[in-house]
């Protein structure tokens, strides 16, 4: 039995304590306004510049009566510091897919958003996507897939160990534990998936897991500060947060003894000299690369993959809270599925369903994340959209919509997601709404969608992953990951 602990606080210390918060947080916000400020002047025709600023405050709103008015055919929005144009139709979304990589770039977005020069170790990634090879896909959707049944017992023994020693150092108010959920499933986060990336030898290293935390959430504030800059000023300030926030050093310099001696041991297995048999990203995504270029890589998928699977979860666990009539029918069938799934890696169509509704209805892409991003906080610029690619050249769609450089196509993720042109009740959360009839439990109604589908699955109505070509590569694994959490 844990005791609750009282400690006598006096209101200055609780004064202190909230001027200490405020002030940083006080500071930083205003130096995002005043960043906006230049960057829309500089950025956006006279005519557009109050609605960029009112996108601000409410950018999910205007975003949401502009794809209504739109009738399916491409429309602007202007941010304080881009300007944005949407498409939402199938033949439009093919048509940005189909687009080559170097007119319209997710790596350029994805660039722009990490600000790699200044966040990983000064790598300066290209604009265009697989000039280096495309291999870390292939590592992603085919080997890291192939390898999930390996890799679950070990996550599986991860969570219940990490879970209840966090729970068992969270307070107890009146029988009750309380637990913050998202600080919780971020630290799970960062344990598990560093198991799956880097190996069960380095998640042991205090000072490497301290490191990979911090990593992601400086780069997200360096990249936020330095993607709002002037150009000219961007290289100065960025090389300044560079060297005060240097997790992303740490973390690189921590990943070269562990990457050198696998591909040592990759050497000799090809030499035909039995090595040790590890399971991880790290092991697989090394071919053909340098030791420096394996960790550029892991760092990039490493960023990219913790906050939108803590994110996701998180939203899954709510989802549970509001809907407990769930609760019962899903540990039915972990008991009676779970072993199954953990040997093949597939299976638990009802938690498949629940997680796929949870996204739908909250997609981390347009939720008000809580990673430490001011601007974030005040753009909601990543929010309500999927499909991201930056304009590297002019170029004209075919309904005559212009992009210049610079500019960006997106989706309206959560739009669609609630269209009834695609959902039938589309406000409404079904938890087992994609689940296949015959696969429901007995008394249950008859699923709302006409066709069942997966959480993997990737359709015009369901761009949670992306589409076409680039489809998020870790999704197989993403899901199969977020479905060992929650159960
Ligand atoms: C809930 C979790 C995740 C979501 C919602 C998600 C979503 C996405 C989206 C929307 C894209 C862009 C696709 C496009 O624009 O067409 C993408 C790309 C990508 N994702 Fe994910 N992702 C998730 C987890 C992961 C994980 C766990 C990994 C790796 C282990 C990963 C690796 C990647 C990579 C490497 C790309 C770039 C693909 C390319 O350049 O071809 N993602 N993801």
């Amino acid at each position: 039995m844990m005791l609750v602990q009282s400690i006598p606080v006096s209101r200055d210390v609780i004064l202190g304590v909230l001027l200490r918060l405020l002030a940083p947080t006080v500071f930083l916000s205003s130096v995002v306004l005043a960043l906006l400020l230049v960057s829309t002047l500089c950025k956006i025709p006279k005519q557009g510049r109050l609605r960029a600023w009112a996108y601000l405050f409410n950018g999910p709103e205007i975003i949401r009566e502009a794809y209504l008015k739109s009738h399916g055919e491409p429309f602007e929005i202007h941010a304080p510091d881009a300007r944005m144009v949407f498409v939402s139709s199938p033949k439009h979304i093919k048509e940005i897919d189909g687009t080559s990589d170097k007119v319209l770039s997710l790596n350029g977005a994805a660039k722009h958003m990490l600000q790699p020069l200044y966040t990983m170790n000064g790598f300066n990634w290209f604009d265009q996507r697989g000039v280096e090879g495309v291999g870390f896909v292939r590592t992603l959707r085919t080997l890291l897939t192939y390898n999930l049944p390996q890799l679950l017992p070990d996550l599986r023994v991860l969570t219940k160990a990490r879970w209840s020693q966090m729970l068992t150092n969270s307070p107890i108010y009146a029988g009750k534990i309380h637990a913050p959920v998202y600080p919780m499933m971020m630290k799970m986060v960062v344990l598990l998936n560093a198991r799956s990336l880097f190996g069960e030898d380095l998640i042991k290293d205090e000072k490497f897991m301290h490191s990979a935390l911090s990593y992601v959430e400086e780069t997200l504030f360096n990249a936020e500060i330095v993607k709002l800059l002037p150009k000219g000023l961007a290289p100065l300030v960025g090389r300044l947060l560079s060297r005060c926030l240097g997790a992303h050093k740490t973390f690189f310099k921590s990943l070269i003894p562990a990457t050198e001696q696998r591909i040592q041991e990759q050497n000799l297995r090809n030499l035909g000299h039995p090595g040790p048999k590890r399971v991880s990203v790290h092991e697989i995504i090394l071919n053909p690369w340098s030791a420096e270029r394996v960790i550029y890589e892991l760092m990039a998928i490493w960023f990219g993959s913790v906050h939108i699977l803590s994110t996701t979860i998180v939203y899954v666990i709510h989802d549970l809270c509001f809907h407990p009539e769930y609760v019962e029918l899903l540990r039915q069938e972990l008991e009676i599925s779970y072993e199954n799934f953990e040997r093949t890696g597939q299976g638990l169509p009802l938690l498949d369903s629940f997680i796929k509704e949870s996204a739908r209805l909250t997609p981390v892409e347009s939720s008000k994340s809580k990673a430490p991003s001011v601007s974030r906080i005040l753009t909601n610029v990543p929010f309500q959209m999927s499909v991201r690619r930056c304009a590297l050249q002019p170029c004209t769609l075919y309904n005559g919509t212009q992009l210049g450089v610079g500019d960006w196509t997106w989706v309206p993720l959560a739009a669609l997601n609630t269209s009834d042109q695609y959902y039938p009740s589309p406000h409404e959360f079904s938890g087992f709404r994609f689940v296949d009839p015959a696969q429901l439990p007995d008394g249950q109604q008859k699923p709302s969608q006409e066709r069942p589908s997966k959480l993997t699955d990737v359709d015009h109505s369901f761009l949670m992953w992306g589409t076409g070509r680039m489809a998020c590569p870790g999704r197989y694994y993403a899901s199969v990951f977020i479905k060992a959490v929650v159960a």
